[in-house]
């Protein structure tokens, strides 16, 4: 069965940038070609460059053809219901004009006045627009409004708040959508599924079974031409104040009483607050920060993070983020959450791995008295899909000898496997819903403000002399390693070959 979203003018500020252009047109697009979009559909781009409507719609033609790159005769037909309007953040003029665009199309689509902005531009702008959309009217309408906001929320806890005041003068809390793009990603989505509709998972899903658990997320790619967002922003507030802290929040959570919004953000609210604050002064042990230098990565030469397009040749910002987490609740006690994250690492993976304790006694020891390996839950976020089962079995033959063995489950490399919907596709499509679940409450922001913040203040109070301490293509500084080992630990590979 297809569902379809209710009738809506979406309007996209900073609709010839790269998110737009990447995902946002392709993703909508999706849901056209799958029917989830009747023809009671506009989107109106607004940006700051002049560009007439044929301009427009060639642009939103390219962007839909790059990224399926097939020949497809329904894309004409789509991009006819885009419009542009050119537009300056701080010109109320531009949103008188743009209400009128707004008004036009609601009749001619008959969206009833159900209206999505969404915010794809430099989150400086994200108050001032949504202050001049209540304020031109473009929000007091007989449906829906609705405003999607980008990553980054805030620098640091106190700009969030001061952002989120901004824009709760216009919207309401349940107007708000953050959008996190790893909470519309399928197996990040499955953390719930696997956890709460398995019998066998939910009785060992705490401290007394598991002995650690392992988030990485490592990329591939560098900071491409985005190095002047990234020097202020660096890894920690990239990718852990949001994506590593979400992932955490959903694999440490409580069952929620029932599967709707306020109950799985509650529960989740509940994981952040109880996350244990560092001291300032624990933070080196916590925490390490690494910066990648050149490498070689594919057999090609690859420049250091200081030598990036707009990057400071001394930069202090960190690429790299290893850092241990502890929950103070009764469920997980005593069981660390090891986060790791960065920029050119060996390989494109985004993994959790759940350790489980050792079994109590081994009968099994082989002859070096080697324990047998520990039962690990691999979930594979990407870009494999699915989950693989470590397990111990006989080995074949007249023997008692073990061998460790995997049960894996690959939602996308199975042949005609399922081709899973890319993460905005479904954020949008939940949005036009009205289903903010998988968006993030403000709570949600502020709580991973406040840990992250500590952070932060200490590693930009001290300049990082061993910058770089990585080489392109590696998995990442030394000191990633030996913040496990000095629990016990060790980082579980992350790809096939060994590490
Ligand atoms: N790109 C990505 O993969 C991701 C981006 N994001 C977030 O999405 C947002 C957009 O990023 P991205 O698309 O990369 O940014 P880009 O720099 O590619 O695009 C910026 C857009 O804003 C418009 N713009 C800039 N200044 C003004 C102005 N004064 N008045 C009107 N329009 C203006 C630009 O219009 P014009 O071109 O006409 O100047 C352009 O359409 C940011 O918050 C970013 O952090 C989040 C996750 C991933
Ligand atoms: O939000 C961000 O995420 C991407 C990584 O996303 P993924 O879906 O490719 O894992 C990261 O490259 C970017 O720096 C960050 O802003």
């Amino acid at each position: 069965m297809t569902y379809s979203a209710p009738k809506t003018i979406v309007v996209i500020f900073g609709a010839t940038g790269d998110l737009a252009n990447r995902k946002l047109y392709p993703s909508i697009y999706n849901l056209y070609r799958k029917g989830n979009l009747t023809e009671n559909f506009a989107v109106i781009g607004v940006a700051r460059r002049s560009l007439d409507v044929q301009e427009f719609r060639q642009n939103v033609r390219n962007s839909v053809s790059d990224s399926i790159k097939e020949s497809r005769n329904d894309i004409e037909e789509f991009s006819n219901h885009f419009y542009y309007h050119p537009f300056n953040v701080n010109d109320s003029a531009s949103y008188k004009e743009l209400k009128l665009l707004a008004d036009q199309l609601d009749s001619t689509y008959n969206t009833e006045g159900n209206r999505i902005f969404y915010l794809a531009m430099a989150p400086e702008f994200f108050g001032t627009i949504a202050e001049n959309l209540k304020s031109e009217g473009l929000t007091s309408t007989n449906g829906y409004s609705r405003l999607v906001i980008e990553k980054p929320f805030g620098h640091n806890l106190p700009s969030a708040q001061q952002l989120n005041e901004q824009i709760r003068h216009a919207f309401t809390e349940d107007q708000i959508y953050r959008i996190d793009h790893y909470l519309g990603k399928e197996m990040v989505q499955n953390i719930e599924v696997i956890r709460f509709a398995n019998a066998i998972f939910e009785p060992l899903w705490n401290n007394r079974y598991i002995s650690n658990i392992q988030i990485t997320s490592s990329e591939v790619l560098g900071v491409e031409d985005r190095g002047g967002y990234y020097e202020k922003s660096g890894a920690l507030r990239d990718m852990v104040q949001n994506h590593m802290l979400q992932m955490v929040a959903l694999l440490a959570m409580e069952p929620p009483i029932k599967l709707n919004t306020d109950e799985i953000r509650s529960e989740k609210i509940k994981v952040l607050r109880a996350l244990r604050p560092l001291e300032e002064s624990e933070v080196h042990t916590n925490f390490i920060r690494g910066q990648y230098g050149s490498g070689t990565m594919n057999g090609q030469q690859i420049p250091g993070y200081r030598e990036e397009q707009n990057v400071d040749p001394k930069s202090n910002t960190e690429t790299f983020v290893a850092g241990k987490l502890m929950i103070d609740n009764f469920r997980w006690a005593g069981v660390p959450f090891y986060i790791r994250t960065g920029k050119r690492m060996k390989k494109k993976s985004t993994k959790i791995i759940v350790q489980f304790k050792d079994i109590p006694m081994d009968l099994y020891f082989n002859k070096d008295r080697e324990r047998q390996n520990p039962n690990l839950l691999i979930i594979n976020i990407q870009p494999d899909e699915g989950i693989t089962l470590h397990l111990n079995a006989k080995r074949p033959g007249q023997n008692t000898k073990t061998t460790p063995i995997k049960l894996d489950y690959c939602v996308n490399c199975i042949e005609d496997g399922i081709n899973t919907p890319e993460a905005y596709e479904k954020l949008i499509f939940d949005c036009m819903m009205g289903d903010a679940t998988n968006f993030t409450h403000w709570d949600e922001v502020a709580l991973s403000w406040s840990f992250v913040d500590t952070i932060s203040k200490v590693w930009e109070n001290e300049i990082a002399t061993e910058y770089p301490n990585y080489p392109a293509g590696s998995l990442g500084p030394e000191a990633s390693d030996s913040l496990l080992k000095k629990d016990g630990f060790h980082w579980w590979p992350i790809t096939d070959s060994k590490e």
